[in-house]
């Protein structure tokens, strides 16, 4: 059973992976694909992880889940060059993910 808030936040999770068209934030990063991350970045986030987060009520307001979603998108313009694909696509969904998070009507959702 969904709370309002779970239910809110994971529209807008939905919403955020919609402008992650090539998955690149939607599961943890492996040592695997990049070489060193653990190592390099103290903070790993996910979108699948902050689903995870939402199911388990880890997050008790929109601002929460602000923080990881930020943490997210440093973390790929930390570990990729700026040249990178990686990098750029970090960039653009840090800004039109803040876009979606600060529109007016979630205030309701802040603490
Ligand atoms: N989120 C990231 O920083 C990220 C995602 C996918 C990916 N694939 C690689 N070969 S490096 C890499 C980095």
């Amino acid at each position: 059973e969904q709370t309002p808030l779970q239910e809110a936040l994971n529209q807008l999770i939905r919403q955020l992976q919609r402008k992650d068209p090539n998955a690149f934030f939607a599961f943890p990063v492996t040592d695997l694909i990049a070489p060193g991350y653990s190592s390099i970045i103290k903070r790993p986030m996910d979108f699948s992880t902050m689903k995870d987060k939402v199911k388990k009520e880890c997050y008790r307001s929109l601002d929460e889940l602000k923080v990881d979603f930020r943490v997210m998108c440093e973390n790929a313009m930390i570990y990729n060059k700026p040249e990178t694909i990686y990098h750029k696509a970090a960039r653009k969904l840090l800004h039109s993910g803040m876009k979606i998070l600060n529109q007016e009507r979630l205030d309701s959702l802040k603490q």
